[in-house]
C-alpha cells in the first residue's frame, strides 16, 4: 500500500531531521534495556506468572546475579546514585517479566457511561465472578463494584472499589500470556472526586470510557483534566454500541477536539445499535465476534464483513496517519512509502500512549456482552507496565531532592497509603507499592510521623471481600489491616528518608449544620463523623464555637446528602440538617498597623500583654502566614508561640463572617510583658484583639468559590444557556461548537449555581448537562458582601440580645 497524506507527518518528520531533534518515547532506552536483560539470561516470558519475589531462584541465572549483584548492593544503601537504567538493565530477568505483565488501571469517565457495567464484564472475563449482575438489574443483587447498598438503589458509585484479576491474552506468536490486572472503578459524580484523584494518583493507566451517543461529555471533561494531573495514559472505550443513535466516529473526534489529544479508533464496529455484533481489528484486519450466553467465547476471522472492507482500510489509513504525527518510526516508514508491520503500529501505539501523546479508541457494548475483551486485550497491549512509569519521592536526608522509584522488588521498601477505610475486622489501608516488597510482618516507618508500625495482615481487595497474601511485590496495590495513619501517608521500611508526594485534595466548597435528632445517638453521630472524616479528606467537620452546631463540609450536596443517608444506614442517627451554606473566604487587600495593649486589673493578678506589628495581604492569596521579627527579647519566645496560636485561631474564624481567613499576614515587631501579669493566655487574646482590628481597618473583603463549569447541550439551545449564565454574572471563557452539540466553559460562582441543574433541564427538554470543579476564590460582588455581613451581624446581636 502507498500511503497518499502525508502533510502533517511529513513536516514533523522533516522537522526532527533538520533540528537533528527525535520526538522521544518515555522510556525507550529503559524498555530496549530490560528486553536486552531478559535475552541475555534467555529467558522465556511464557513462564511468567507468580507474583512473590522469586529473583534468584533460578539457577540459570548466576551469570545475571554476579553481575547485578555489586549494583544491587550499592542500590539498597543508596539507590539515588544510580540511575534508573542502571537499575532496570541489570534487573533480575525474571522479575522483569513479572513487572512487564502487570498493570495498575482505573476506569474513569462521565456519570453513566457504563464504568461499573464494563468492570463486571472485567471480573466476569477473567474468572473473577461466576455470573454478571447489572447495576440496578432486576435481579436486586446489583454490580459486584458497587458495594455498599445506597450504590445499589441509587445506581451510582460513591466510593472507588479496588480488584484485580488476571486476564489470559495470546501474543503476536499465538501463545499465551497471563496479566495481572489491578483495576480501580471509579465514581462518576464530581461530587466524588476525591475517589478519582487518589485512584489516579496511584495507578499507571486508565480506561477512560465515553458514551457512543453522547460523546465526550462535561465530565469526561473533567476526568480528562485530572488524567493530565497525574500524566496518567489511557485507552479510549466507546461504550453502548447498541443504543440508538450510536456513532464512534463522534467521539473519536470529540477526543481529538475536545479534548485535544490525538486519537485514532483500532476497531471497526460491525453492525450498529441492535445491529452491532463485533469489531474488526485494523491492526490484524480480522473480524471479532461475542459467541456464548454472555459473550465469553471470542471468535475471530479473517473474513471482514463485505460492506466494511472499504472503511477498514480507510480507518486503518486514518490510523497510521494519526501515529504518524506522533510517533517517529511511523513518520519515516511514511516517508519511505513503506507500510508499517502489525508490530511497529502495536509498538507504536504503545510508545505513543506511554508517552501521553495519543489514545487508542476500542469500541462495544458492555451491557449486551460485546467487545470488552478486546478492550482488555489493549489494556496489556498498550498501557504501561509499573516499571514503565516515571515515579518521584522527596528525600528528606538530602534537603527533599528528588529521586527516582525504582518497581523493584530487592530494594528497599517505599509505598504511599492512599485510601483508608473502615471494615468490619478494622482500619483498612490501600497501600501501592512502588519499591521493594511488603512483607506480613514487616516493621515499616510513617514517613510523616517517623512512628514504626508492624504490618499484620496483607490482603488483595476484591471490592469488599479479601484474599490474604503473605507478600506483596513491587509495583503492585493491597490492603494492609491495623495501621495507623492518613490519607497520603508514605511508608518506607527506613532504610530510605523517602517520602511521596500526596494527591490533589480539592477545597470543600458547601457546609451545613448538622445534629442528631435524638441525643441518645450522640456517641454513634461522632463516630460516624470521625470515621468518614478520616477516609474522606474533602468531608471536613467542625463545631462552630459560637453557635456550638456541627458543621459539615463537602464537595456539593450530593455528597454531604450521602453522608447524611449513610449515617441513617450504617449508624442508625437520625439527623437534621440546616440549609446548604457557601464556604465564603475572609482576606484584606491593605497593610494596617496595630500597637494593641491588653490590661486587666481585678485585684489579684491581672492580665498583661502588649503586641506591635502590622497585618498585610499574603502574595499567595490561599496562605496565611504568622511572623515575628522581635528584637531585643521584647516578647518572650513562649509568648510568642502564645501569639501564634492567637493568630491562627483567628484565621479560623474571620470578622466579617465568621468564615476561615486566607491570604492574610501578622507580624509582630514589638511589644512588652510584664514580670507578674503577662501569660501565654493574655499573649494569646491581645493577639487576637489586634487580629480583629487591624483586619477590619486593612480593607477586608468577602471572597466566594468561584467554579469551572462546563456545559454541554445540543446547539438550539446555545441561546438560552448563555442567557442563563448572564443571569448568573458568569464568565464564559469560551465556546466549542461541533456538528450537533455545543461545549461552553464558563467560571461561575458556586452561589449564583442553587438550582441550576434544574433550570438547564428545564431550558434544554433534559438534554443538557453540566459538571462544576472548584477552581478559586474570588471577591464576591460588593451587594452581596453588605448582605451577608449585615445577615451575620444580625445574628451576632441576636445570639447576644
Ligand atoms: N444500552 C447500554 N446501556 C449500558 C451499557 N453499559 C451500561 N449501560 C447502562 O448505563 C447505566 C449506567 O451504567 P453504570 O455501569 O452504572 O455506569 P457508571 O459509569 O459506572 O455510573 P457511575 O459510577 O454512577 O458514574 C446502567 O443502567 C447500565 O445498565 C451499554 O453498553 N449499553
Amino acid at each position: 500500500m502507498r500511503v497518499q497524506s502525508l502533510t502533517c507527518a511529513q513536516s514533523l518528520t522533516a522537522n526532527c531531521l533538520r533540528t537533528g531533534v527525535r520526538t522521544a518515547s518515555r522510556f525507550p532506552s529503559r524498555c530496549a534495556l530490560s528486553t536486552v536483560a531478559i535475552r541475555r539470561v534467555g529467558y522465556n516470558n511464557s513462564s511468567s506468572g507468580g507474583l512473590n519475589t522469586i529473583s534468584g531462584r533460578i539457577g540459570g541465572q548466576k551469570r545475571w546475579q554476579s553481575a547485578a549483584a555489586a549494583v544491587l548492593e550499592k542500590a539498597k544503601a543508596d539507590p539515588s546514585e544510580l540511575s534508573q537504567e542502571t537499575i532496570v538493565e541489570n534487573l533480575d530477568p525474571v522479575e522483569a517479566a513479572r513487572l512487564s505483565k502487570v498493570r495498575n488501571i482505573g476506569i474513569a469517565a462521565h456519570i453513566d457511561s457504563g464504568k461499573t457495567t464494563a468492570t463486571e464484564r472485567v471480573l466476569f472475563y477473567t474468572g473473577r465472578i461466576n455470573s454478571i449482575h447489572e447495576v440496578r438489574g432486576k435481579d436486586a443483587v446489583g454490580a459486584k463494584m458497587d458495594s455498599m447498598d445506597l450504590e445499589r438503589e441509587k445506581g451510582i458509585t460513591i466510593q472507588s472499589a479496588a480488584t484485580f484479576c488476571d486476564w489470559v491474552k495470546k501474543n503476536d506468536q499465538g501463545e499465551e500470556e497471563k496479566y495481572h490486572i489491578n483495576l480501580i472503578d471509579t465514581p462518576g459524580h464530581i461530587d466524588f472526586t476525591i475517589e478519582v484523584e487518589r485512584a489516579l494518583r496511584v495507578l499507571d493507566g486508565a480506561v477512560m470510557i465515553l458514551c457512543a451517543v453522547s460523546g465526550v461529555q462535561s465530565q469526561t471533561i473533567t476526568v480528562d483534566r485530572q488524567m493530565r494531573r497525574y500524566n496518567i495514559p489511557r485507552i479510549s472505550f466507546v461504550n453502548k454500541m447498541d443504543r440508538m443513535g450510536a456513532n464512534p466516529w463522534k467521539a473519536v473526534d470529540q477526543i481529538n477536539q475536545k479534548l485535544r489529544i490525538p486519537a485514532a479508533a483500532i476497531q471497526v464496529p460491525i453492525g450498529r445499535e441492535d445491529g452491532f455484533k463485533g469489531v474488526v481489528d485494523l491492526i490484524r484486519m480480522k473480524a471479532i465476534y461475542n459467541e456464548g450466553d454472555k459473550g465469553e467465547r471470542i471468535v475471530e476471522t479473517d473474513e471482514i464483513p463485505a460492506d466494511l472492507v472499504e472503511l477498514s482500510k480507510e480507518k486503518r489509513q486514518k490510523l497510521i496517519e494519526t501515529l504518524a504525527d506522533v510517533d517517529d518510526e511511523i513518520a519515516e516508514l511514511f516517508l519511505d512509502e513503506t507500510e508499517p508491520t502489525q508490530e511497529q503500529i502495536k509498538a507504536a501505539i504503545r510508545r505513543a500512549t506511554i508517552s501521553l501523546k495519543f489514545t487508542p479508541v476500542v469500541m462495544g457494548s458492555a451491557l449486551a456482552d460485546k467487545s470488552v475483551q478486546p478492550m482488555l486485550d489493549a489494556v496489556c497491549d498498550y498501557l504501561p507496565n509499573p516499571s514503565e512509569v516515571e515515579n518521584m519521592a522527596l528525600d528528606r536526608r538530602r534537603k527533599e531532592a528528588p529521586v527516582k522509584l525504582v518497581s523493584y522488588n530487592s530494594l528497599p521498601f517505599v509505598g504511599l497509603a492512599f485510601k483508608l477505610e473502615e471494615s468490619n475486622f478494622g482500619q483498612l489501608t490501600y497501600i501501592r507499592v512502588y519499591q521493594g516488597s511488603l512483607k506480613k510482618g514487616m516493621n515499616v516507618i510513617n514517613a510523616r510521623s517517623d512512628k514504626k508500625v508492624k504490618i499484620p495482615k496483607i490482603v488483595r481487595m476484591h471490592s469488599n471481600e479479601m484474599e490474604e497474601v503473605q507478600e506483596i511485590g513491587a509495583g503492585e496495590i493491597c490492603a494492609v489491616f491495623g495501621v495507623d495513619c492518613a490519607s497520603g501517608d508514605t511508608f518506607t521500611d527506613g532504610a530510605l528518608g523517602y517520602s511521596m508526594t500526596s494527591m490533589f485534595v480539592p477545597e470543600p466548597v458547601i457546609s451545613l449544620s448538622i445534629k442528631p435528632k435524638h441525643t441518645k445517638d450522640t456517641p454513634n453521630f461522632s463516630k460516624a463523623m470521625n470515621r468518614f472524616q478520616r477516609e474522606d479528606p474533602t468531608f471536613r467537620v467542625h463545631v462552630d464555637a459560637e453557635s456550638q452546631e456541627t458543621v459539615i463540609s463537602g464537595m456539593g450536596e450530593l455528597h454531604l446528602d450521602i453522608y447524611v443517608e449513610r449515617m441513617r444506614r450504617e449508624y442508625r442517627v437520625d439527623c437534621e440538617t440546616g440549609q446548604p451554606q457557601v464556604a465564603y473566604r475572609e482576606t484584606i487587600t491593605k497593610r494596617a498597623n496595630f500597637d494593641h495593649t491588653l490590661k486587666k486589673q481585678t485585684g489579684g493578678s491581672g492580665d498583661f500583654a502588649r503586641v506591635v506589628g502590622w497585618m498585610e495581604p499574603n502574595e499567595e492569596p490561599s496562605k496565611n502566614l504568622f511572623e515575628q521579627q522581635i528584637s531585643g527579647g521584647t516578647i518572650s519566645e513562649k509568648f510568642l508561640f502564645a501569639c501564634e496560636k492567637g493568630f491562627m485561631a483567628s484565621c479560623q474564624k474571620g470578622p466579617l463572617l465568621g468564615h476561615k481567613v486566607l491570604g492574610a499576614n501578622m507580624i509582630i515587631n514589638d511589644g512588652a510583658t510584664h514580670a507578674v501579669d503577662s501569660s501565654e493566655m493574655a499573649f494569646k487574646n491581645a493577639t487576637q484583639q489586634a487580629f480583629r482590628k487591624s483586619f477590619m481597618a486593612a480593607a477586608p473583603q468577602v471572597l466566594e468559590p468561584l467554579m469551572k463549569t462546563t456545559i454541554t447541550a445540543p446547539n438550539e439551545f446555545q441561546g438560552n444557556i448563555v442567557g442563563l449564565l448572564n443571569k448568573r454574572n458568569a464568565i464564559i471563557n469560551d465556546t466549542e461548537i461541533g456538528p450537533e452539540d455545543f461545549t461552553l466553559y464558563a467560571d461561575c460562582s458556586l452561589n449564583s449555581m442553587f438550582g441550576f441543574s434544574s433550570q438547564l433541564r428545564a431550558s434544554t427538554q433534559g438534554k443538557g448537562e453540566f459538571s462544576m470543579e472548584f477552581s478559586h476564590y474570588s471577591p464576591a460582588p460588593m451587594q452581596l458582601q453588605k448582605e451577608l455581613i449585615a445577615k451575620y451581624e444580625k445574628e451576632q446581636r441576636d445570639r447576644h440580645a
